[in-house]
């Protein structure tokens, strides 16, 4: 970086030292003056640097200020307002605990008004280019989702953040569930909107992803009834403010379940493309899943828990427990159709940037799969048995629960689900395998689990009337439950199906037919972060640097 490509340089006051701030199109920096240094007798000079894209706005010194720094010296304070009275305020996005986010404040004065005001008009100008921002939102709130602190949450911790950026928003509070579905459906008119908001868990983000998919593929004459058809991208995006019982979507995606954090990925307009699951039952559509498809244990815990949802997210515990308990096994044929790429246990976990999601299945691939289709049996996989879990994860699923999640090395937006399936085990290796969700062990080495990475797969529940003497046997007395180190699993003729968990909506149909939409949506986030980003350039070289000075950077 030269120094002709700055934009701006000046000398100011940051924190009652005079400090040399530059500003080029990618980093605005700062650091003390020589001549503030020596009289701070510091030997080390510091050299701050933010990016402009992670820049929230920049405002007049005014309001904000009952800041830190005021409070620790409130007479220094007034004398460099007094000696400088002309300040201006940089918000940005400042890093916190592992994969935080936090809105911090930088201030600096100057004597000069029209200087302060320049730096407030440039610095504007920059993040006027920054055109992928949102600049009009469209909020859906759930009071109801979680602890039923979505408002509050919403109220307090996000449209302040919107406001301070510039963000117009329509705010709908739901009054009923559907509600948001229904109204993207038909009503809303999303021509004067960046980005679709839900404030809720994952139930509430599946409100909006059918209400956008379908309206898409309503405006695109696609009809979403065929299983085959290739549904139309949605150009709106989404985000989430978590304020749910699991959100998983969020955390899979973000890193961490915080609303200031998602408030912000959204406001920088971050862009993360993601695969969407359609679910068929014969030729007609039943839904869309973007993280978790379960059959069996993760269907029955929802079902059990709809019953309790006046617990709230504890609810999840106690049917997990009790699910857990029942142990219940389920008979059916799942084909499935395995991807070209990639595989579940190679331990390349997808993170912001990820190369594998980079590469968008072509329309080559598309002829591929259409090959595999016409010669019916190529490439197609059938397996057969008796399940405790069928689970497809689109995506890793982590969550506080499980900060792994069901997958860890899925892929967001690769085009592929993993299929995990586990059989009929004794409880005693059904929990171990479950607990190896919450540690760093391998949750598929198991003899009694496999898992494939698929582009479509169809699921056939055993019809009712077929049991062995063996199955029939072990029905359970309904008085008790066995030893934990039974392999002996219930199976009873009245609850012989399960039903599917989708994304924590449960399916009305236990045989369905599943195809991966690759990167039919995209969110206001940019997958997990690997670690501290670093800066696009080494800010040092915004300056030519002083001889015999040790510089020590952000
Ligand atoms: C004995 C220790 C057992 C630990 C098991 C941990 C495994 C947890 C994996 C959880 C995967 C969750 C996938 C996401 C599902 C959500 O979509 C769904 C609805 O969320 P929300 O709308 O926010 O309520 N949540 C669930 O289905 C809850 C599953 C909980 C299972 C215990
Ligand atoms: N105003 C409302 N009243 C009742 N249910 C609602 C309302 N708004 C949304 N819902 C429904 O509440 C369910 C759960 O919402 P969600 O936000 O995911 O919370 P949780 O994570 O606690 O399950 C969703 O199925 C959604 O359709
Ligand atoms: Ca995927």
């Amino acid at each position: 970086m030269e120094t002709q490509d700055r934009l701006l340089f000046s000398k100011l006051f940051h924190k009652h030292r005079q400090v040399e701030v530059t500003l080029n199109r990618s980093v605005l920096a700062w650091k003390e003056t020589e001549k503030s240094r020596k009289r701070n007798r510091a030997e080390t000079a510091h050299i701050h640097a933010l990016q402009v894209c992670e820049i929230v706005a920049v405002h007049t010194k005014d309001d904000d200020q009952d800041n830190k720094e005021t409070r620790r010296s409130r007479a220094e304070a007034k004398q460099t307002s007094q000696l400088y009275p002309h300040a201006f305020t940089v918000s940005y996005v400042r890093r916190t605990r592992l994969h935080q986010w936090c809105c911090s404040e930088v201030m600096f004065h100057s004597a000069n008004q029209a200087l302060s005001e320049q730096w407030i008009t440039v610095i504007n100008e920059q993040l006027a280019l920054l055109t992928h921002r949102p600049k009009s939102l469209l909020v859906y709130i759930n009071p109801y989702g979680g602890k039923r602190r979505g408002k509050r949450i919403y109220e307090q911790k996000v449209a302040p953040l919107f406001g301070r950026a510039c963000i117009s928003t329509d705010v709908i509070v739901t009054e009923r569930a559907n509600h948001a579905r229904d109204h993207l459906k038909t009503e809303a008119n999303l021509d004067t909107y960046d980005g679709v908001v839900c404030v809720g868990g994952d139930g509430m983000f599946s409100e909006i992803l059918h209400g956008l998919i379908s309206r898409t593929q309503t405006d695109n004459g696609v009809d979403p009834n065929q299983p085959d058809a290739e549904l139309v991208p949605c150009s709106v995006h989404i985000g989430i403010i978590p304020a749910g019982s699991t959100d998983c979507i969020c955390f899979a995606t973000v890193g961490t379940n915080d609303p200031v954090t998602s408030a912000l990925h959204i406001i920088v307009g971050d862009s993360q493309p993601m695969d969407v699951c359609s679910v068929h039952h014969n030729d007609s559509f039943l839904r869309y899943s973007v993280s978790l498809l379960g059959y069996g244990f993760y269907g029955d815990v929802l079902k059990d828990s709809e019953r309790k949802r006046w617990m709230g997210p504890a609810r999840y515990d106690l049917s997990g427990v009790k699910t857990f308990l029942s142990h219940n096994y389920y008979e059916g044929s799942i084909s499935f159709l395995p991807a070209d790429m990639g595989d579940p246990r190679d331990k390349l976990q997808c993170r912001s940037g990820c190369s594998v999601c980079q590469h968008k299945p072509s329309s080559k691939d598309t002829q591929w799969e259409k090959k595999e289709k016409s010669d019916k049996v190529g490439g197609w996989r059938t397996i057969r048995g008796k399940f405790i879990a069928i689970n497809a994860a689109s995506m890793s699923c982590a969550c506080p629960r499980s900060p792994k999640g069901l997958s860890p090395s899925a892929h967001l937006a690769d085009g592929t689900t993993d299929l995990i399936l586990v059989r009929k085990c004794s409880r005693l290796d059904f929990l171990t395998h479950l607990l190896r969700h919450t540690n760093k062990e391998d949750q598929f080495d198991h003899s009694f689990v496999e898992v494939h990475r698929v582009r479509r797969f169809n699921f056939q529940p055993q019809q009712n009337e077929m049991h062995s003497l063996e199955d029939l046997t072990e029905t359970p007395k309904k008085t008790g439950f066995r030893p934990i180190c039974s392999a002996q699993t219930n199976y009873n003729s009245q609850d012989s199906h399960s039903s599917w968990n989708c994304d924590g909506e449960i399916l009305p149909h236990a045989a369905i037919r599943v195809s991966v939409q690759p990167q039919l949506i995209r969110l206001f986030a940019r997958g997990i972060e690997e670690q501290q980003q670093c800066l696009l350039e080494d800010p040092c070289t915004l300056w030519a640097l002083e001889p015999n000075t040790h510089y020590s950077v952000d």
